[in-house]
């Protein structure tokens, strides 16, 4: 061994810290940058989905909220996850286990956003606002890492409430109320989550064993976890054209709504026919579950995509 402080980590894990970026990136990683672009951009849609003009700036400072609380509510996960992170081989590398970023300094880092944006978005636009921000943080990094996740194997099903709530938010900070529009998008992204996430954990399920963390697969099985994807798919389809009965979208929302749940539909059949052994788990190295997964990430964007441009377009025909 080099050096003289004894480094207890795995090779691997050590190589790994070398090799990743720079002090900066580590910061931003810290914030889980790639689940926030999505998050934000459903803050967004909330945001422009709903009534009247917002000021452009205030809209800026809301987005800039939303993305500042998901980041200090994934610091925050990130701190309290140290522990199993070093053993999970997608998770290793990270800032704490690789050693790159003291774990106080990340608590207080999560900490500090997560004031930061609370408060910023009380005083740029109302209460409603900040306390759907601040409750998200806290079922987030309280109500789902600290307890739901390692406690059930519902964890995702109970906890996916924190990451459907921008939208809400988004639409708060616009207008100061809370409507249906609103609440539908928290249930499509609400349902979206089982899907996206077991659909990975499918193959990410000895991570989460040798973790010891409870997901759905580790606990139920993976045939159990197949026939539950398939289930939600057809639920959120199902939850998905809710605004077109309600006359609250039109013909192009309605379309993109319909082929987008019947491909993740489609996904979700391949992943429970995919070839299999008697529990269920893959002889195919997963593949039909990684497709759904990327699936998970085109089907949400592409379906608030068209939220938005079927919006636009009601609006410039009136
Ligand atoms: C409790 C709810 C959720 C759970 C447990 C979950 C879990 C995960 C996990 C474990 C990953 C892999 C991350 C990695 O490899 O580092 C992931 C990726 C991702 N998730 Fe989720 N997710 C949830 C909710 C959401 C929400 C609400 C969004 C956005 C609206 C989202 C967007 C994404 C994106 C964009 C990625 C890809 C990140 C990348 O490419 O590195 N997730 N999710
Ligand atoms: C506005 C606001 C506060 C929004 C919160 C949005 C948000 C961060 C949702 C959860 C997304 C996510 C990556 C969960 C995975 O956690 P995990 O701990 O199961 O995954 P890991 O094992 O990769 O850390």
């Amino acid at each position: 061994m080099s050096g003289t402080t004894a480094d207890a980590r795995p090779a691997r894990v050590r190589f790994e810290a070398a090799r990743v970026g720079t002090k900066a990136q580590d910061w931003v990683q810290l914030l889980k940058p790639r689940v926030i672009s999505l998050v934000v951009f459903t803050g967004a849609a909330g945001l422009y989905m709903a009534p009247g003009h917002m000021n452009p700036v205030m809209a800026a400072i809301s987005i800039l909220c939303i993305c500042l609380a998901s980041g200090a509510a994934g610091a925050i996960n990130m701190w309290y996850d140290r522990d199993i992170d070093i053993i999970m081989q997608r998770t290793a590398t990270r800032p704490i286990p690789g050693g790159r970023i003291p774990a106080d300094e990340t608590l207080a880092y999560g900490l500090g956003l997560s004031v930061l944006s609370v408060v910023l978005m009380w005083l740029a636009t109302n209460t409603l606002a900040a306390g759907i921000l601040a409750f998200s943080i806290f079922f987030y990094a309280v109500i789902y890492t600290m307890w739901l996740k390692r406690s059930t194997p519902q964890n995702i099903v109970i906890g996916g409430a924190a990451g459907a709530f921008p939208p809400m938010i988004g639409w708060a900070a616009a207008t100061g109320t809370m409507n249906v529009m609103p609440v539908v998008m928290f249930a499509i992204v609400f349902l979206w989550t089982p899907p996206h996430f077991w659909s990975l954990s499918l193959y990410a399920c000895k991570d989460y064993g040798r973790a010891g963390i409870p997901m759905l697969p580790v606990v139920k099985g993976a045939r159990y976890t197949r026939w539950n994807i398939l289930a939600y798919t057809i639920i959120l389809l199902a939850v998905s054209l809710v605004p077109s009965i309600l006359h609250l979208t039109g013909l192009l929302y309605t379309v993109t709504a319909l082929v987008l749940g019947l491909g993740f539909i489609a996904c979700a059949v391949r992943v429970l026919l995919e070839k299999q052994d008697a529990g269920g788990v893959s002889l195919a190295g997963d593949k039909a579950a990684r497709v759904s997964f990327r699936f998970s990430l085109a089907y949400l964007f592409l379906l608030f995509c068209g939220l938005l441009a079927d919006h636009a377009l009601t609006w410039w025909m009136s």
